[in-house]
């Protein structure tokens, strides 16, 4: 069977290559150090909890490998606003925003432009195998990069984590199982996303997070990852003991992405 996940980071390597060629690492490092202030991602999420409610990482994605196309009209900004204000009383903590461009037809552009209209923290959506995309993240404007257990060494990994931090970015770190939530537990983020699709297969089951929950630490924060799609799927999680989610699919073919916010966790 042809492994997606590796198609991917091949893929990815290539950019980098390529990005590397028009902007070498120093002067991308440069264009990230000197960039200040960024959004405080993981406050965002502990203020909602802390007021007893969920908190929600609202999704800006146009497709995916597995469903194709999910909005016609997409503009992020847009969505991004909707996210941002919701019903008026339910809205997101943060934002995430694919930039990948060949498996889920996102951009860097996204990323600006939804950042711009709002004023919540943006997780950039990508998969990270290099240092470079590190300080590519910061020089976009992201206030927080997504590390996936799955496509990086240990080594790798805390380097990747190392610089984030000195760039004053969060990091989230993904799993999908018991072996991947050891390493990631020796990272120094405590933010610990927990994906119930599995990125091989793309199959889904929200127990992925209910069985692996009683192994993270108290201090750490669960984000429960993909396939919340009813108010079920919420209250299942927040029985658990989760409060953090990221949710996309379930809000991008709502006309109005904020209201299917509201209704979902209101
Ligand atoms: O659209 P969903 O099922 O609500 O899932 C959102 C998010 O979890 C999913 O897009 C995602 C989780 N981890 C990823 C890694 C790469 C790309 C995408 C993802």
């Amino acid at each position: 069977m042809e492994d997606i996940l590796e198609k991917i980071v091949a893929v990815k390597r290539q950019e980098i290559a390529a990005a590397q060629r028009r902007m070498p690492v120093a002067a991308m490092r440069a264009d990230a150090e000197s960039r200040v202030l960024t959004r405080d991602f993981e406050a965002a999420l502990r203020r909602k909890i802390a007021a007893g409610q969920s908190a929600v990482i609202a999704e800006v994605k146009k497709a995916s490998p597995s469903k194709g196309v999910l909005r016609e009209e997409f503009i992020p900004a847009d969505i991004a606003q909707s996210y941002a204000l919701g019903d008026g009383k339910t809205s997101a903590a943060c934002l995430s925003v694919l930039t990948d461009r060949q498996f889920f037809q996102g951009q860097v552009d996204y990323l600006k432009q939804a950042r711009a209209s709002c004023d919540l923290p943006v997780l950039r959506k990508d998969f990270m195998v290099d240092p470079y995309q590190v300080y590519e993240s910061r020089s976009m404007g992201a206030d927080c990069i997504l590390l996936i257990v799955a496509c990086l060494d240990d080594a790798r990994m805390a380097e990747m984590e190392a610089i984030a931090r000195s760039l004053d970015m969060a990091v989230l770190v993904e799993v999908h199982d018991r072996a991947e939530l050891q390493r990631a537990l020796k990272l120094k983020t405590p933010l610990i996303g927990i994906n119930n699709r599995n990125l091989r297969t793309f199959d889904v089951s929200l127990d992925t997070t209910l069985g692996m929950l009683g192994d993270v630490p108290a201090d750490r924060l669960v984000i429960t990852e993909s396939g919340i799609t009813t108010p079920e799927d919420v209250k299942k999680m927040r029985d658990a003991g989760v409060h953090a989610f990221l949710v996309g699919e379930a809000f991008m073919r709502a006309e109005e992405p904020g209201d299917a916010l509201a209704a979902l966790f209101g």
